[in-house]
């Protein structure tokens, strides 16, 4: 069938279907029926329900902890899901903005016996849909004909590993800014229906020296709104003026917000350290990483413009690694310290502690 999507393309029409609250069907015979927790209706949990078999809530190892549950398959566990559980219990396990206010969720009881992988499967395709890391999981016995039946989206297991995904250029045009007159702006896509990203390219840096370069991840709260809690405002208008400074240079726009987890998420971050968890903790009360962010894209963004050598404005020396790792040689890292204050001490503190920045 010349028209079928290919597995790329049946990975996003998954993501979509798992935002839309769709259930995405996971497996050839043995199977899964997967739904994010996140998204999940009422009507889709009853027809779920109806199904009979025995339905688990799959949560992340991290989130395990702080419920006080066993996590008996390590990085995640396996929760039955009670009789009564509506999709308020499903959000409550899944978020934990109502911790302090509602402790108690369980007692959770938690599978030990069985392979978990389907369930590992559902938590990195939730996860990479920018969704609470938690998924209700149902076996299916002929997973391809149940999705077949129900026109449902469906993908083989194993899931094929996250690859970074060609990015090609769509346009590009003159933007002259306050900080640099010559500038221009490139908007790359990515293959895979993911997030569009930005290339500003100031003065018409030759290709074969290692010009300024800043990798900026997109943080609408401190680039938009001038937030006090991160430097990211300070950061982007001070590379931007350096690279005007210098007449060239290439500052690349990331749209991953948040260290990756999306806005909602860092929103849901934010209120946990409201509630007194510093930055780190609070990505993994929610089951995130430290930093989800996948730097390759901005390598595979900048040899897409013809560089291969950059001097990089950065305090991260992770970033520096993941560039030389992705075939981007640093010659240099360009310090880039702004734009600290009283109420974003704590925040750079803990970077510097637990993340290895240099302050
Ligand atoms: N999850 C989460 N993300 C945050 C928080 N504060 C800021 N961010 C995000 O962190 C990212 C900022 O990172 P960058 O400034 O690009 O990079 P960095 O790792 O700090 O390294 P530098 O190059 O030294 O600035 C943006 O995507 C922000 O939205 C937070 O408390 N939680
Ligand atoms: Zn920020």
């Amino acid at each position: 069938m010349p028209f079928r999507p290919d597995p790329v393309e049946r990975r996003a029409r998954a993501l979509t279907d798992l935002r839309l609250g769709v259930p995405v069907v996971l497996g050839q015979d043995k199977g899964a029926l997967v739904l994010a927790a996140e998204t999940a209706g009422p009507d889709r949990l009853a027809d779920l329900r109806k199904m009979g078999g025995a339905p688990v809530l799959a949560i992340t190892g991290r989130r395990a902890t702080t419920l006080r549950a066993r996590a008996y398959d390590g990085d995640l566990a396996r929760v039955a899901l009670p009789a009564d559980a509506d999709c308020g219990w499903l959000r409550a396990v899944a978020d934990p903005a109502g911790d302090l206010n509602t402790p108690m969720k369980g007692p959770l009881k938690t599978l030990r016996d069985g392979s978990a992988e389907t369930h590992r499967a559902a938590i990195a395709l939730v996860k990479a849909a920018r969704l609470l890391p938690a998924a209700l999981v149902l076996p299916l016995e002929d997973a391809a004909g149940f999705a077949a039946a129900n026109e449902l989206t469906r993908l083989d297991l194993p899931l094929p590993p996250a690859l970074t995904p060609a990015y090609a250029p769509v346009a590009a045009a003159r933007l002259p800014m306050e900080a640099a007159e010559k500038g221009r702006l490139h908007v790359f896509r990515p293959g895979d229906g993911g997030e569009e990203h930005y290339a500003v390219e100031i003065g018409k840096p030759l290709r074969d020296t290692a010009p300024l370069v800043r990798l900026h991840s997109a943080c609408f709260t401190g680039d938009v709104l001038g937030s006090l809690k991160c430097d990211c405002g300070p950061q982007l208008h001070a590379a931007l003026d350096q690279m005007g400074e210098a007449g060239e240079g290439v500052l690349l726009y990331l749209n991953q917000e948040g260290r990756g987890i999306g806005l909602a998420n860092k929103m849901r971050a934010y209120s946990l350290q409201d509630q007194g968890f510093d930055t780190v903790e609070a990505n993994h009360r929610l089951g995130f990483e430290d930093d989800e962010r996948d730097f390759r894209i901005g390598a595979e963004i900048l040899k897409r413009l013809g560089f291969s050598r950059i001097r990089l404005l950065t305090n991260n020396p992770n970033k520096v690694a993941r560039m030389n790792e992705a075939g981007i040689e640093v010659e240099e890292r360009v310090p880039l310290k702004v734009g600290r204050g009283l109420h974003n001490h704590h925040y750079l503190a803990t970077k510097a502690a637990k993340s290895g920045h240099l302050l």
